[in-house]
């Protein structure tokens, strides 16, 4: 940086009471001449310092400008992978390129390996995330005190049954299990089509049994959380050894434990790396306590048959949509709350209702109270539920007539 000039010697005026009143004259003007040169070598300094003030307001406003551009600009989420002496090696998520680059000596102070940063376009490291409690809480639903009861489960006695014998049992008997002398189902795969109550019997038990639910959805680890799913599938047996007891579900498990492709692109190597980790985590299950796991699926046939292995999801729950019997009860449960005409035959909305999930009839019951709505009723008519069949079916792209339920 330049130093400021020196400023000049300031003139001194020696009057001798000697002098003449001429030579006292000349002597004023001679200082006046020196207070005149002082005078421009101070005018000058100002205007230099004026212009240097100028250059140094227009070097702070671009500086302002650069840093607004920065806060602004997006930055790129990676993994520090490796901290070496020649810099940091990030992976960027989405692309899973690999750099080696730069880091302040500040941040390098607190950055570990597998840490979650923002890096900028040129890779060099900005921002330390908050990676664990971060994506930790948007991966994982964890829930307490679940409030589904089995009572609110339609039909499926028999999967209720079996899935309160492999989780509920070895959670609230464990020492049946250990005097018998055989280990407890280690996990339990419900599978069927989607909206048949697999979460609400994970969620059941867990209120049963008073355990913490802890839901992980698995297409949410390979498209949202890209590059963190071995990483939160860890996060999620240590979360859950923290909750004890505790039941984890994964849902979709199909989109971490497909069975392997031919191609080898990244992302199927990111999706068997979450997977082995998945896999690893169960296979040291035995020694972990009050954690029971299940998992759920839509598509049984593309799953990678390491995972139905001994010791890993060993016990197969068929989940399907409810026969007639079931559906009836669904409807039962949920009209309970609803205000219905007396003549109401739930049986005849059963039978008109095959192949309906659990869910379908959820939503029916719910659209044909919205068609009472519709017409300012509070009670709910046969004719709603017919509309309401009539509307769902449509928008299912079927073919629809007049639907009566007798
Ligand atoms: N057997 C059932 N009894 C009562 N309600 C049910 C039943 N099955 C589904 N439902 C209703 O459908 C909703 C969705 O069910 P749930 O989430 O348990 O299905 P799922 O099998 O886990 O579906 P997906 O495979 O799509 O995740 C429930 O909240 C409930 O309202």
């Amino acid at each position: 940086m330049s130093r400021s000039p020196s400023l000049p010697d300031r003139p001194r005026l020696d009057l001798d009471p000697e002098m003449s009143p001429a030579e006292r004259l000349e002597a004023l003007r001679e200082h006046f001449l020196k207070l005149e040169q002082v005078n421009d070598e101070l005018t000058d300094q100002l205007d230099a310092a004026e212009s240097r003030r100028d250059d140094l307001r227009d070097q702070v406003d671009q500086l302002e400008r650069e840093n607004e551009t920065l806060k602004t600009s997006s930055l790129y989420i990676a993994t520090a992978e490796e901290l070496t002496d020649e810099g940091v090696v990030v992976k960027q998520h989405g692309n899973n390129q690999e750099v080696l680059t730069e880091v302040s000596p500040q941040l390098r102070e607190e950055l570990e390996a597998g840490d979650r940063v923002a890096i900028n376009d040129s890779f060099s490291v900005q921002t330390l995330l908050e990676a664990e409690t971060d994506a930790r809480a948007q991966a994982m639903q964890v829930n307490s005190s679940p409030e589904v009861t089995y009572d609110d489960i339609g039909g499926l006695e028999e999967q209720t049954r079996e899935v309160r014998e492999a989780v509920e049992e070895p959670l609230i008997n464990a020492e049946q299990f250990a005097e018998v002398g055989i280990d407890p189902p280690s996990g339990v795969l419900l599978h069927g089509p989607p909206g048949t109550g697999k979460t609400m019997l994970a969620k059941a038990v867990a209120n049963e049994t008073d355990a913490t639910f802890i839901k992980m959805a698995g297409s949410e680890l390979v498209q949202k959380f890209i590059g963190e799913g071995a990483r939160l599938v860890r996060d999620l047996f240590e979360l859950a050894s923290e909750h004890e007891p505790a039941i984890i579900f994964i849902d979709e498990i199909d989109a971490i434990a497909a069975k392997r492709t031919e191609s080898k692109t990244s992302g199927d190597a990111e999706v068997q790396r979450t997977m082995m980790q998945l896999l690893s985590e169960m296979d040291g299950f035995e020694d972990r306590g009050e954690i029971r796991i299940i998992a759920a699926t839509n598509r049984f046939d593309m799953l990678d048959r390491a995972i139905l292995r001994p010791g890993r999801f060993d016990r197969l729950i068929e989940v399907p949509n409810p026969d007639r019997e079931g559906r009836e009860r669904i409807l039962e449960i949920h009209t309970q709350d609803m205000s219905l005409a007396d003549d109401i035959g739930l049986g005849a909305i059963a039978d008109q209702t095959d192949d309906f999930s659990g869910a379908e009839l959820a939503s029916l019951a719910t659209e044909a109270g919205m068609f009472a709505i519709r017409d300012e009723r509070t009670t709910v008519t046969t004719e709603d539920f017919e509309d309401a069949l009539e509307k769902i079916t449509d928008t299912d792209g079927e073919e629809t007539g007049p639907i009566a339920f007798y």
